[in-house]
This record gives C-alpha cells, sequence and structure tokens, in this order.
C-alpha cells in the first residue's frame, strides 16, 4: 500500500484541477462525505458530533462532513478556530453552506454544552501545518482534550492529527491524540512513524475521488514510500514448484561467531534452514568449532576458518553470505572482514559486527566501500550501530527516520533493513517500505540474528536481494505478531524460527489452519 508524504498529498491537490481538470472542491467533497459516512457508521446514542474547524481545507472537510450529517439527521456542531475571513476559498465557501444551513457554531470554548457531544471530530490543521504547532491551536487542544477526558468523548481527527508531522510522525507539545484518523487516498507516512502512529489512533483509509498513482507518476521527487504488509509479501512469495529439491534452494553460508558468542551465528543458521534454504552452513573461528558442533541442529553443516582465503575457499560453492553474527570486534577480525569485502562479489548479507570493521561509513575510509557489487550488499544494523555507520547521533536520525535511510541506502548502494520501530527497508533507488508488523517483544537478543538467516534463506532460494529483505523482514515480524497475541514477551528468537515455515505455508495457502 502507497504511503503519502506531505508534499504528495500538495502535488496531488495542485495537479487535480491544473492538469486533470477535477476542483479540488470535488474532492473535498469526497473527503467530507467519507468522513460522515464512518461517523455515520459508529454513531450511536442522541448526543451531538462536534466539529473543530481550522480556517484552511483540513478545516472545510470537516464542514462538508457536518452538512452530510444533517442530512441523515445526526447531530451536529461547529467550533471555528482562527479567523474565517483569511480562510482558504475552499473553506469559506463551506462555512457559508452551513451558515445558510443553520448548523450551530462556536467561537468559544466555553459555550460549548460538552455533556451533550458524542464525539470531537479535529479539523484544526492537516497537511498545512507549518513548523511547531502555535501556541492559540495548542491551548484548545488541551481545552479540547480534557472535555473529552471529562465527559468519555470519543476523538478523531480529519487526514492527519494536529500537530504530528505528515512526515517524520515527530508531535509538537499538545498535539491531539486521536482515537481514529479518517485520511483520504493513502495513509500519510507521518501516522507509521512513532510518536505519530500513537496520535492518530486507529487510520481509517478512505478514497480521495482521483487515480493518484497516476497523478504521481510525473511526481519529480519520486521517492516513494510503501507500507510492508501482509499485501505486498502474497505478491512477491512463490510457491515452491513439485520438483524442487535442496540442490535448488540454495546453500547459505553463515560467517561468525567468537569465544562466548556462538549463538548468534547458530540461531542465523537455524533461521536459514527453518525459512527453506536447500542447504546451510556455519562457520566459526577455529577455537569455537567444537563448541558449535555440540550445540548446533543437526540439518546444520560445520566448519571453521582462520583467514581470508579460509573464508573464501568456504563462500566459493554457496549461493549467499551471512556476515557478522557475533564475528566480535578485534582489530584482526575487523580487517579480515575489509580484506573480504574487498575481493568477494556474491549476495552477502552483513550484520552486527561486520559493521564494527565497516565504522562510520559516511564518512570513513569505507565510504563507498560496497557501491560497486553486482548484487546490493544487504545491511540490517539497528539503531545503534547506523549510528556509527552514519557517524550520527541516534536522536538525529530518529528526528528524520526515513530520509535518514532512504539517504544511506542511494549514498552506499545498498539495501538497507533499518531495525528501528518501525523497522525500514530502504532500496539502493532510494524506495522506502515501513514495516506494518512487529511489536515490543522482540527486544531481545537474538532476534536479528534470526532476521539474517531468514533473509539469507530467501536469498539461497532464487529471490533478489530486495524482494528477500522485503520477505525476511516482514514475515520475521509478522511471525513475532503472531507469537505476541500468546505472550506480550519472553518468546525467544528460536520460537519465531521454528514458527516461520508455518507461517509462511499459511500465507501461500490461506485455507490451511496453522
Ligand atoms: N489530497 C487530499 O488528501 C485532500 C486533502 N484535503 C484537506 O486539505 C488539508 C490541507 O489543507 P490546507 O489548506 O493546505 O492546510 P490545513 O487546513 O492543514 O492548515 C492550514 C491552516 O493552518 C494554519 N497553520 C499552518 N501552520 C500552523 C501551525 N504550525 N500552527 C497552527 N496553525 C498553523 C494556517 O495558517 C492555515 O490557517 C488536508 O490535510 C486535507 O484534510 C482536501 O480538502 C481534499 C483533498
Ligand atoms: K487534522
Amino acid at each position: 500500500m502507497r504511503i503519502l508524504t506531505k508534499e504528495e498529498s500538495q502535488y496531488i491537490d495542485r495537479m487535480a484541477p491544473e492538469k486533470y481538470g477535477i476542483p479540488l472542491g470535488y474532492l473535498m467533497e469526497n473527503a467530507g462525505s467519507d468522513v460522515a459516512q464512518v461517523l455515520a457508521n459508529h454513531y450511536k446514542g442522541a448526543k451531538s458530533i462536534l466539529f473543530l474547524s481550522g480556517n484552511g481545507n483540513n478545516g472545510a472537510d470537516g464542514l462538508v462532513a457536518a452538512r452530510h450529517l444533517m442530512e441523515l439527521e445526526i447531530p451536529v456542531c461547529i467550533y471555528l478556530f482562527g479567523e474565517s475571513q483569511k480562510g482558504s476559498q475552499l473553506f469559506k465557501e463551506q462555512l457559508h453552506m452551513v451558515k445558510q444551513l443553520g448548523i450551530a457554531i462556536y467561537t468559544s470554548l466555553d459555550d460549548i454544552p460538552w455533556h451533550t457531544i458524542w464525539a470531537v471530530v479535529e479539523g484544526l490543521i492537516g497537511t498545512g501545518m507549518k513548523g511547531e504547532l502555535r501556541f492559540q491551536m495548542k491551548e484548545v487542544i488541551e481545552i479540547v482534550q480534557s472535555q473529552c477526558e471529562l465527559y468519555s468523548i470519543s476523538k478523531w481527527s480529519i487526514d492527519i492529527p494536529a500537530g504530528v508531522n505528515a512526515n517524520t510522525g515527530e508531535v509538537s507539545h499538545s498535539s491531539f491524540k486521536a482515537d481514529y484518523t479518517i485520511t483520504f487516498g493513502a495513509t500519510k507516512q507521518g501516522v507509521c512513524l512513532y510518536p505519530g502512529k500513537e496520535y492518530a489512533g486507529h487510520v481509517i483509509v478512505k478514497p480521495l475521488g482521483i487515480p493518484f498513482e497516476k497523478v504521481l507518476q510525473n511526481y519529480q521527487a519520486y521517492h516513494n514510500t510503501w507500507g510492508l504488509d501482509i499485501r505486498l509479501i502474497e505478491t512477491l512469495l512463490r510457491p515452491r514448484s513439485a520438483i524442487a529439491h535442496k540442490g535448488r534452494n540454495g546453500h547459505t553460508l553463515v560467517i561468525g561467531g567468537s569465544n562466548g558468542m556462538i549463538g548468534a551465528p547458530l540461531m542465523a543458521g537455524e533461521a536459514s534452514v527453518h525459512s527453506g534454504a536447500g542447504k546451510t552452513t556455519v562457520a566459526v573461528p577455529d577455537d569455537c568449532l567444537r563448541t558449535l558442533q555440540n550445540k548446533v541442529m543437526p540439518e546444520v553443516m560445520t566448519a571453521s576458518f582462520r583467514s581470508v582465503s579460509d573464508i573464501m575457499d568456504l563462500v566459493k560453492d554457496k549461493s549467499v553470505l551471512a556476515l557478522g553474527p557475533g564475528l566480535g570486534r578485534r582489530e584482526e577480525t575487523a580487517q579480515i572482514v575489509l580484506e573480504f569485502l574487498a575481493t568477494y562479489d556474491g549476495p552477502i548479507v552483513l550484520d552486527a559486527d561486520a559493521f564494527y570493521a565497516l565504522g562510520d561509513m559516511a564518512n570513513g575510509e569505507t565510504n563507498g566501500v560496497l557501491q560497486s557489487r553486482s548484487h546490493p550488499a544487504i545491511m540490517t544494523p539497528h539503531l545503534g550501530e547506523f549510528s556509527r555507520l552514519t557517524g550520527r547521533s541516534i536522536l538525529d536520525i530518529q528526528k528524520n527516520y526515513v530520509q535518514s535511510a532512504r539517504d544511506f541506502a542511494i549514498a552506499q548502494h545498498v539495501v538497507l533493513v533499518l531495525k528501528g520501530i518501525p523497522s525500514l527497508v530502504a532500496l539502493p533507488n532510494g524506495t522506502i517500505y515501513i514495516n506494518m508488523a512487529g511489536n515490543s517483544g522482540m527486544g531481545t537478543g537474538g532476534m536479528g540474528d534470526v532476521l539474517t538467516g531468514m533473509i539469507s534463506a530467501f536469498v539461497a532460494q532464487g529471490y533478489e536481494v530486495n524482494e528477500a529483505a522485503l520477505i525476511g523482514t516482514f514475515l520475521h515480524s509478522y511471525t513475532a505478531d503472531r507469537l505476541g497475541t500468546k505472550k506480550l514477551w519472553g518468546y525467544t528468537p528460536s520460537d519465531v524460527s521454528v514458527r516461520i515455515g508455518s507461517v509462511i505455508s499459511e500465507l501461500l495457502s490461506p485455507s490451511l489452519n496453522v
């Protein structure tokens, strides 16, 4: 599913009349009618619906909805915020209509009979917000929130909650916190990211009245954003041919481990087996081999390495290499990683301590070291590792989370799986996928190793690196979500690993009850 940025939304608003002869007022009538329909479907009792109306088109959407609800004989009233005469042309037109219809209009919050209100619908401001929410609007929101609390009034937002940045999900102090947000065409990027996601509540997407994918085909700054969700995965996952045998399902090689850190490559290797790789080998430093052999599942083959040439020999007949889990941060290990990366051009998934060897890629001598590979490398850093790879603080990255991931993937020509909340998959061409699955129970050591093994297994089975990163990232979180319904936390990475196969079967043949 498409996720719209503020600029894309505004581009659609501009092109609708300019290029396609569709007056913005038509889109607004659609938007307002959709809002009214959703509210009417939820409405119960005899109390009123109060529209908080700013003087822009966001407010105007609400005035349209008020008019439609009046036709359905649902009681409505309006609170006007801001100077109406300075409002947008469409706002002024809609305001004239509701006045002519005699809908009750308040200009002071003190005059509102709050005990008669069933729901508040916030149309104070939408994608037109510039900078921090202004003080007067914050004041109004604080009073409204407390009245809603006091009278158990449900809270709705139109398009995006007032105060939420439509692109980054950052929120101004005293932003409107909705139970539901009704948006048009597609979800805005800011309500897929935290904390904006928490302020939007349950997001309902309604049609816009214009084929916006066609409109966006000519959008120049075309770095698009999509939701990484089950519908996308169902288009990517391929059933297995009846004659598939282990030789056709590839061979994953995991290179990792160090004293006391055997679990990481082991979990990556086992996840590769559970995700369908034909064969999986885990190679660790010589002095760790015995420990690995005593712990690992029999389906995983084992090997050891001491030098780059050992790794080059091991990787020769493999489909994909997962490099880094538990590798450790010794100087000589970092040298082996850099020397190996300079010579090996096959499909590779870099994780964990492989990033230690790369250091500050954005500003250091490893900048661009992955650029000219025949298959873009897949990198799976968490926020802390990404901070080191970019030389930027975690806070700075989070303030512009999507763009930070996009810029890095383009600059380094890699497929970046940024394991934040939510995770992002950024492609070398700048396309971003925001993971729509995942939960807080995933915050345990080893989850990243399982993810590395899953992504590697899909590369091994013949998926393009982009596809493997998307499928692995979503299935990893989706499987954790399934476990999270029974245990909010406390399920283990190995629990995720052993369940992957049944989740894949369920997605490939929905009739199967897993
Ligand atoms: N394509 C679509 O999705 C459609 C969306 N519609 C709605 O239009 C709004 C955007 O309307 P716009 O007039 O551009 O801006 P707003 O109404 O969001 O806000 C303008 C209003 O806000 C004041 N303002 C600006 N910055 C701040 C601030 N930091 N603090 C307080 N106030 C601020 C500004 O002065 C103006 O008065 C979109 O969200 C949809 O709801 C169309 O109606 C249908 C098609
Ligand atoms: K709004």
